[in-house]
Order: C-alpha cells, then sequence, then structure tokens
C-alpha cells in the first residue's frame, strides 16, 4: 500500500491549504515541497527563480522532490512539479498522486496576485496557456482527479477521504 497522499495541481488550488487540514483529520504528517525547497536552498522561491530564472528553478524543484523521503504524509507539490520527470516519478512511487482540479474561470479569479506567488512563466505566457499546457500533464500523473469546483476546503477535503479507500 502506498503510505502517502500527493496533491498536485495549478497554483492557487488549494493543495497547500486543503494538504494541512486533511493531515490534522487524517493523523498524517503535512509536507509542503515548496517549504521544503526553501529550507534546503536557503532562499525563498522567488530568490531562486530570480537567480537562475524559471528553468534552473524547474531543476531545483525536480531534484529537490525527487529526494522526499515520507511515510503517512500529505505532501503538497508547487504547481510546477509536474514538469519534473524524475520527481513524478518518484512521488508516484511513494505516495497516491491526487490532482485537485478546477476549471480555469474559478482558478483565475483566485490567482490575483500570480506574481506575488513566483508562478513559473515564461516570457508571453498568460496563465490560460500555462493552464492547457499543464492540465495534460496532471492529468497524466494522477492517480486520482477531485473535482472541487462549488466545493469548500472541508468539502474537498471530504471527497478525497471518501475516494481514499478505492486508492489506496
Ligand atoms: N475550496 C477551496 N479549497 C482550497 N482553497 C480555497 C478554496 N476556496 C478558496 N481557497 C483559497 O484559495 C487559495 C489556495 O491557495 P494555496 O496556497 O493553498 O494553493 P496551492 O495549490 O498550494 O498553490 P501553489 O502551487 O502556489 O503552492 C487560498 O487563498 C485559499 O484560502
Ligand atoms: O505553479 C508554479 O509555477 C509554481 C508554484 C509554486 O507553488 C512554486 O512551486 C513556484 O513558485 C512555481
Ligand atoms: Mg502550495
Amino acid at each position: 500500500m502506498k503510505k502517502n497522499i500527493i496533491l498536485i495541481g495549478m497554483p492557487g488550488v488549494g493543495k497547500s491549504t486543503v494538504g494541512v487540514v486533511l493531515a490534522k483529520v487524517m493523523g498524517y504528517q503535512f509536507i509542503d515541497a515548496d517549504l521544503v525547497i526553501q529550507e534546503k536552498e536557503g532562499k525563498l522561491l522567488r530568490e531562486i527563480i530570480a537567480e537562475v530564472g524559471p528553468e534552473g528553478f524547474l531543476k531545483v524543484e525536480n531534484r529537490i522532490n525527487s529526494g522526499i523521503e515520507a511515510e503517512h504524509a500529505i505532501i503538497a507539490t508547487g504547481g510546477s512539479v509536474v514538469y519534473g520527470a524524475e520527481a513524478m516519478e518518484h512521488l508516484g512511487r511513494i505516495g497516491t498522486v491526487v490532482y485537485l482540479k478546477l476549471p480555469y474561470r474559478e482558478l483565475e479569479r483566485r490567482l490575483s496576485d500570480i506574481k506575488g506567488r513566483g508562478v513559473v512563466l515564461r516570457d508571453g505566457q498568460t496563465l490560460h496557456d500555462l493552464y492547457e499546457e499543464r492540465v495534460p500533464l496532471y492529468e497524466k500523473y494522477a492517480d486520482v482527479i477531485v473535482d472541487e469546483h462549488h466545493l469548500n476546503v472541508e468539502q474537498t477535503i471530504e471527497k478525497i477521504m471518501e475516494l481514499k479507500e478505492r486508492f489506496q
């Protein structure tokens, strides 16, 4: 049985918000991969992106996520983790990958301050372009897809818990 639950999805979909509460409800440890990167690199995500650029950041993210070891943990990943093939292979081995899905319009409403979040956007790329590019990757790596449209944090957690029996 895979013992961890890995949350993937677009920035702002609620991987961190849902993850920490889910961990509490299930009695699991909570790991936020973004915070692991910051701690291991000794820098903020946006400082890393400023120093090594978006492509450099993806390499750092891929390397650090590939080394996460945990048991009975909810792991909230960064939205760009799906660009790292090694990281996704590793995470898929140690846990069940849950894609938290939102329609584009809903996500756009949530992300009023996308720059402040340090999202990995290439020059000229819009949030919509990013959404279109990433959705196939999230779907590819997902063991389970949870559509959280019209659900609040508690309802999303309930849905993940319901599905848990089936996917573990
Ligand atoms: N139903 C919901 N589930 C989760 N978050 C919600 C919900 N409704 C509103 N929110 C809000 O959306 C935001 C989700 O942000 P959060 O940082 O958890 O996303 P994330 O997926 O971890 O993003 P990132 O990839 O940037 O780390 C929070 O401000 C949260 O309060
Ligand atoms: O979706 C993204 O491009 C990102 C999301 C954040 O969680 C961070 O991992 C980083 O700022 C990149
Ligand atoms: Mg997060």
